[in-house]
């Protein structure tokens, strides 16, 4: 496009001339840079005889611009005075500019930084790139992307020609142009060690920002790191190989009973004592899993289990131990949900219209009000563990666990470690680090006792001091471990009997005799029997898949003239048997069992028969009807094998 010439001329302005009047690019007395530069001028219609500063912002668009920049002013602002100092009295100043080259800081000798004012408005505020005036050093230097020395005639616009100026483009982290760093001043004073001054100064900058990016990111990954220690539910505890603490969250405080603020450094046994354990643990530098960690600090005692998991610096040291903390509440709360130590069921579960069943609703209420203990009687499957149930979720230990035992499924020689749990090495095959026993896996709850009279006697003794003192110690230990439990106990048997043929200690009776309930069998209550034959149709049909409407006549009076030996547990298993044979909407009496529909065996013989041959008949010709199978016998009659056995052994002597 342009001539390209040789001339003898030397002066430079030669060549700006040349360029501007004529079109002709020199290149011999032209920098190529420098060139491309006026080609561009040129092309963005660059007016070379003017060269102010015309597109400058107001005071509050200067300040906003300043604010939107602040980092980078900042970070320059100790580095333009630094090059200013060592340039000061030689006329020259410094400036700063955004990534399009306006400019929001300078320093410099007033009388440079007034000429500045005065001939080009060279000042805060103003746009320097080459689109607005023209080639130089902040302008060129941004759309290269590289330091630049522009002097005199190199200007592209006339009136810059009394100056000499040196720019250096700023990047952030990632290489991006953030800024432009330029040392301006009279061109008869053009120096190439200010050109030096500008790249030394913006590597400075730059490295300044990578350093508060660098520390934003720390305390960033700091505060992310805080905030997540903070709101975990462990209690999260790191301490150095010296026992010092390095970081303690508000849940391991809480769990290790520390009111007050922690600071980091301190050595935890100024904390907690000499006989804290996890110095020590600390030291070893060991992975551990759950471990039962109990010390008792002053009046408190700190129960908890703890996790260790050595961590290592940098350079691969091992730096000290991060130790994860449980209240030993809440561990045991997770196993009892995870074996299912709940209660479901509330007072509306519990079925019932008769007198007797409305009386006992009511004693659930005030016995669920009541800290007493609590005896419920009742034949098997009259719904003992039902009230239990029903007393503990409405009672203000509701958040805590539920624990059934069955006393009579117990090995006699495991009630002892079941109850009150076992230490290591309490007995060969006993488990690594022990076992809570199911009073401790109940604190803070209920504990269910059923078939209390089944207890052995010298078991009896145990608990007796269990209910006493409110303390269990583990078999093969030495501790009393304090428990906060409420007792239901239930049995179908008759105790006082059993006190008076020495089988059943009067005192523990006494003691879980306190409040007493007593759900009669369901033979006696006769109107609740169509009720919970209604209610159970309409949850089998829903749980079997089936669309059962209802009974017809004949059914519900098969199922009223029946006796029900196992209760409800009995009526139970009736209903379901039905639906899940019934072909029709309603159920008739043909699909009940054989052993409800005719129990003919009892009433061909036109005489009163008295309840216990009643029983015997049934016992025997269900265990016939199941060639002799005592799992599925039981089933049926709606009581559990043990008690089919106690019969067994009653009817057979
Ligand atoms: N009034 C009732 N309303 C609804 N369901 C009931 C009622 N009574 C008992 N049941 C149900 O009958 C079954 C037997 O009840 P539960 O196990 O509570 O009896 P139990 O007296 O504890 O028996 P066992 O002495 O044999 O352990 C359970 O499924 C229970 O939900």
């Amino acid at each position: 496009m342009y001539t390209q010439s040789v001339k003898y001329v030397k002066d430079p302005l030669w060549a700006w001339k040349n360029f501007v009047e004529r079109g002709i690019a020199d290149a011999v007395l032209t920098r190529p840079e420098i060139l491309e530069s006026w080609q561009r001028c040129r092309e963005l219609n660059v007016n070379p005889y003017d060269g102010i500063g015309k597109d400058r912002l107001n005071q509050k668009e200067l300040d906003k611009l300043i604010l939107s920049n602040s980092r980078l002013v900042e970070a320059a602002k100790p580095f333009m005075h630094t090059v200013y100092q060592s340039v000061q009295g030689s006329g020259f100043m410094v400036v700063i500019t955004d990534k399009e080259g306006r400019i929001l800081h300078s320093c410099g000798d007033s009388a440079i930084l007034d000429k500045a004012e005065s001939t080009i408005r060279f000042i805060k505020g103003t746009n320097w790139s080459e689109q607005a005036v023209g080639t130089n050093a902040i302008g060129t230097a941004l759309v290269i992307n590289k330091a630049i020395q522009i002097s005199g005639s190199e200007h592209f616009c006339q009136s810059h020609h009394y100056w000499t100026c040196s720019g250096a483009p700023i990047h952030n982290s990632l290489g991006e142009i953030i800024g432009c760093f330029d040392i301006s001043g009279p061109a008869q004073y053009v120096y190439l060690h200010t050109y030096g001054m500008v790249v030394a100064a913006v590597e400075a900058i730059e490295n300044q920002l990578r350093k508060e990016e660098i520390q934003e990111e720390k305390n960033r990954a700091y505060e992310l790191l805080s905030a997540a220690t903070e709101s975990v539910t462990e209690g999260l505890l790191a301490v150095d190989k010296e026992g010092r603490i390095i970081h303690i969250n508000p849940v391991a405080q809480k769990i290790l009973r520390l009111s007050k603020k922690i600071e980091t450094g301190q050595l935890l046994k100024s904390i907690l004592g000499p006989n804290e354990k996890f110095s020590e643990m600390a030291k070893q530098l060991l992975w551990k899993t759950d471990v039962e960690i109990v010390h008792d600090q002053g009046p408190d005692r700190i129960h908890c289990t703890c996790s260790a998991r050595p961590f290592s610096k940098k350079d691969g040291s091992i730096a000290g131990v991060v130790f994860t903390l449980r209240e030993i509440n809440k561990v045991r709360r997770l196993v009892n949900m995870m074996v299912g130590a709940t209660a479901r069921f509330y007072c509306k579960d519990i079925i019932g219209e008769s007198k007797v069943m409305k009386t006992a609703l009511k004693l659930i209420s005030v016995a669920a009000n009541s800290r007493s203990n609590v005896l419920l009687t009742g034949e098997s499957g009259t719904g003992k563990e039902l009230f239990a149930q029903a007393i503990h979720n409405h009672s203000n230990r509701s958040m805590g666990p539920f624990v059934a035992v069955n006393c009579a499924a117990l090995p006699r020689e495991l009630i002892q470690s079941e109850l009150f749990g076992y230490n290591e090495g309490a007995f060969t095959g006993a488990k690594r680090g022990g076992n809570p026993g199911k009073f401790e896996l109940a604190d803070g709850g209920t504990i269910f006792l059923d078939e209390i009279g089944d207890m052995p006697m010298e078991l009896q003794v145990n608990l007796l001091r269990v209910l006493q003192e409110r303390k269990v110690t583990r078999v093969g230990g030495d501790k009393e471990i304090p428990v906060d439990v409420r007792i239901i106990a239930a049995t179908n048997k008759n105790l006082f009997k059993d006190i008076d043929e020495g089988r059943f200690r009067q005192d523990l009776f006494y003691r879980l005799n306190v409040f007493s309930i007593h759900i009669p069998p369901l033979r006696e209550r006769e109107e609740d029997i169509e009720v919970l034959t209604m209610y159970l149709i309409r949850i089998f049909s829903e749980s079997l898949g089936k669309q059962i409407k209802g009974a017809e006549a004949e059914f519900l009076q098969a199922i009223k003239r029946y006796t029900w030996p196992g209760n409800v547990r009995e009526l139970q298993n009736a209903i379901e048997f039905a639906i899940n044979i019934a072909e029709g909407d309603y159920l008739t009496v043909k699909e009940l069992p054989h052993t409800v529909s005719c129990p003919r065996q009892v009433r061909t013989e036109g005489k009163v028969i008295s309840l216990s041959e009643i029983e015997r008949i049934t016992v025997e010709s269900t265990l016939n009807q199941f060639n002799g199978n005592i799992t599925q016998t039981a089933k049926a009659l709606g009581i559990g094998r043990n008690t089919l056995y106690d019969k067994l052994k009653k009817i057979r002597g």
